[in-house]
């Protein structure tokens, strides 16, 4: 590696580490242990695991709507038909599949979830309310940063409220590495941090660097999406010595993954820390469900791993897995991490729970790559996981379609401006393996008009 980075991150981290041991401001999470007379079993318990779907699967993605509230959705994607508009709102309760949802593996349902969640419940309530630095760290919240920081093969994690606070902590900790390494009241603009960012990154990450360029802290170079000569360009021409690149590793609107073997390559030429939001990829990709990492075979490259409990592991809350160091300075300077209550004690019972039968359960993995594979086939559209981005164009097409789908059963997304630009309105459909092949053939079938515009723009695009 240039320079030998990796060191060099090390000891500024430790440096910035030791500058707030000095000032007494280092903080650490110390756990309460629930009453040890208890019959505490929820902790320890191996848990449950199935060869194959059960009747608790479909829960997590079939639903029913009452008819008044079937009308307000269908009232809140306008149709320029005027009879569409005036449907009877005394419609009857609907069925409804979710290609909507987060839940890649239909893990929410589960019968080890639900148990976990509702014994920790009945044995705890929702445990002591405060944040992790106060009394809201339990024995329940240690165990699941250890089961995450083994899920991806780091030394330690720090939970957080949601993936969204776990972004802002870790960026916002990094941020403060200027200032406390610099002489100087506020870092001199060669002394703040350089952070490389996807142009489609996750709303929270850019918040998280606002944040950071506010407190003059650090300074953005935005590249182009996925585009690693442009990241090549911007890192060469940046005399900025703490460089820091971050990246969705699966992306949440157009279901791509970051270049990961390339940027690992750029990180031994420039030296960079290298942070990955893998939201999206956790429990999905990779043998154990280790992630984007682990699927790439390189997750001893990446300093950083973001994720959140909320999508495969079907439950909720953040995490941020990583070494020791860096755990002593987010845990010290990442206000959203410090600031903020502790995930519920159900809810950390019920992901412990969702890991390990997530992590077993490996047949859920076969089946949510068997149904990317269905949508591909049945489609012809070049898809690479269980997202999938269909570009119809205008606002207005884009309400039309998910319209359309919502009467014929389906629940998908319109995404609109402001989270995709004009004229790239699309549908977002996400897969999970409680799917069946069934639905995703009548999806399919619903979909077709959409389907065969863009195959054929496609198939004009390819002759240029
Ligand atoms: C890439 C990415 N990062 C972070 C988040 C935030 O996660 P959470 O919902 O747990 O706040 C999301 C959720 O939409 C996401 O897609």
């Amino acid at each position: 590696m240039s320079g030998d980075c990796a060191w060099q991150w090390d000891a500024w981290v430790d440096r910035a580490v030791s500058e707030l041991a000095s000032k007494r401001l280092l903080r650490s999470t110390r756990p309460i242990s629930f009453d040890p007379t208890t019959d505490d079993d929820t902790t320890f318990q191996t848990f449950e695991t199935f060869d194959r779907p059960g009747p608790w699967d479909r829960s997590s993605v079939e639903v029913a709507v009452d008819g008044p509230t079937f009308h307000q959705w269908l009232a809140d994607l306008p149709s320029s038909s005027p009879e569409a508009n005036s449907e009877n709102e005394n419609e009857k309760a609907q069925k409804m599949v979710l290609f909507s949802g987060n839940d890649y593996l239909g893990l929410s349902s589960h019968p080890a979830v639900r148990q976990a969640a509702s014994k920790a419940a009945l044995h705890y309530g929702m445990g002591p309310r405060g944040s992790a630095l106060i009394c809201g760290y339990t024995n329940y919240h240690r165990l699941l940063e250890l089961s995450l920081a083994r899920l991806k093969h780091k030394d330690h994690c720090i939970l957080c409220p949601t993936g969204f606070a776990a972004n802002m902590a870790f960026l916002t900790a990094l941020a403060s590495i200027a200032s406390l390494l610099s002489p100087l009241p506020k870092p001199t603009p060669l002394d703040r941090i350089a952070i490389f960012s996807d142009e489609l990154n996750h709303a929270s990450i850019i918040d998280g660097i606002r944040l950071a360029e506010r407190q003059t802290e650090a300074k953005v170079f935005v590249y182009r999406h996925s585009d690693m000569l442009h990241l090549d360009s911007l890192l060469s021409s940046c005399s900025m010595r703490m460089k820091v690149v971050i990246t969705d590793s699966l992306f949440s609107m157009d279901g791509d993954f970051a270049p990961l073997p390339e940027l690992v390559e750029l990180r031994k030429k420039h030296g960079f820390l290298l942070a990955i939001d893998d939201a999206h990829a956790t429990l999905v990709c990779g043998e154990n469900g280790g992630g984007a990492g682990e699927y790439f075979g390189c997750e001893k490259e990446i300093d950083i791993c973001i994720g959140t409990l909320s999508k495969a592991v079907g439950c909720h809350g953040g995490f941020i897995a990583t070494s020791k160091r860096w755990k002593s300075l987010i845990q010290s300077r990442g206000r959203s991490f410090i600031f903020s209550t502790t995930i519920p004690v159900p809810v950390v019972a019920a992901s412990l729970a969702a890991i390990s039968v997530g992590r077993r359960e490996r047949w859920r993995r076969r089946a949510i790559w068997r149904r990317v594979q269905d949508f591909y086939s049945l489609s012809g559209l070049p898809i690479s996981s269980p997202i999938i981005s269909i570009i119809v164009g205008t606002e207005e097409a884009a309400l039309s379609a998910s319209r359309h789908l919502l009467k014929s059963g389906f629940h998908v997304t319109a995404i609109r401006p402001p989270t995709v630009a004009p004229n790239s309105c699309r549908l977002r459909i996400t897969l999970s393996a409680a799917h069946t092949v069934d639905d995703i053939k009548k999806l399919v079938a619903t979909l077709s008009p959409w389907i065969t515009t863009l195959n054929s723009n496609l198939l004009e695009f390819s002759k240029l």
